[in-house]
């Protein structure tokens, strides 16, 4: 079997090559502006933290601006909100990231949904997944939308296909399922307390590992020849898949780091390139 590793990071490299010249293009017609991505990281969780200052760096790299906004740990909805409203308000913001997950006190739905939808480069608001859904122009939740550019690239049809997505979180598991099921896939969605997972899993031509939990899903429950995609990410370079025994079974797999990770900040810089062209033109 000819076992392909889906690179995410060498096409992510790919992808933001391509959106410099973008970017290049933009600021000429611009007065040399460039298109803006804000970042909000409330609180002070350290791997948070580093996520946010990884999508800053890609934003410099294709020779965009990222608009860093931090805000205290004790920060309230309506402080969030307010910060918000004055990013869709600002004329030279494109895009707005807001980082899940936000301190407990925080209704991070609201604030979610509080993004213009024009805004919403990283696909996060009820808005956005529901045109999403029913496959209109949309931004599609950053990192399921990055798994099904890598499954594009690496020419893996999905159509008539069984995949299993494991998880059903708002920006992963959810979008993911819809993703699948709009490019013809026949989908099963499980999560931590479906039963008779491994039964399940064992009938999946692609499984996705979108749950959040370091190696939930064991590569002895997956069938030979399956494409394998590790959306997780945790301490110590492992994913939600057990990943060891499967590599040389699968026909395909995302590494865990170098899979999935990297197409998720492409594909939000990708998205907020398009915002600044206004591809989408969706309404503002
Ligand atoms: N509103 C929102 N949108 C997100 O897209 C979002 C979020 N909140 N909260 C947290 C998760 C996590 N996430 C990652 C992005 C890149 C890597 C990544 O590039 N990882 C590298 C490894 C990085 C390392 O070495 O630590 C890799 O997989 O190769 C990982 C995780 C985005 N998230």
């Amino acid at each position: 079997m000819n076992k392909v590793v889906l690179d995410g990071k060498a096409l992510s490299q790919k992808i933001e090559n391509e959106l410099a010249v973008r970017v290049a293009r933009i600021k000429e017609r611009n007065n040399g502006v460039a298109p803006i991505l804000a970042t909000i990281l409330v609180g002070d969780d350290p791997s948070s933290a580093t996520y946010v200052r990884m999508k800053g760096n890609a934003c410099e790299r294709v020779g965009m601006q990222s608009l860093k906004i931090e805000l205290a740990q004790t920060t309230t909805t309506e402080e969030l909100l307010e910060k918000i409203s004055e990013l869709n308000n600002n004329p030279d913001v494109h895009g707005i990231l807001l980082q899940h997950p936000v301190p407990a006190q925080i209704d991070e739905r609201v604030c979610f949904d509080k993004i213009a939808l024009h805004k919403d480069v990283d696909g996060v608001t009820c808005h956005g997944f529901g045109r999403m859904s029913m496959a209109e122009k949309s931004y599609g939740s950053a990192t399921p939308m990055g798994v099904m550019r890598l499954l594009s690239h690496y020419g893996i049809s999905l159509a008539g296909k069984h995949a299993v997505v494991v998880g059903r979180s708002p920006i992963l598991g959810k979008p993911m399922a819809m993703m699948l099921l709009n490019a013809n896939a026949t989908v099963t969605i499980c999560h931590s307390r479906t039963e008779g997972l491994p039964g399940i899993i064992e009938n999946a031509d692609v499984v996705v590992g979108a749950v959040g939990k370091p190696e939930f899903i064991k590569g002895s429950w997956i069938k030979d020849g399956a494409v394998v995609i590790d959306a997780g990410y945790h301490q110590g370079g492992v994913g939600d898949i057990e990943l060891g025994s499967v590599v040389e079974r699968c026909s395909a797999y995302t590494p865990v780091p170098g899979g999935v990770g990297p197409m998720t900040i492409s594909t939000l810089i990708s998205q907020t390139v398009d915002a600044a062209d206004n591809v989408h033109s969706v309404g503002e």
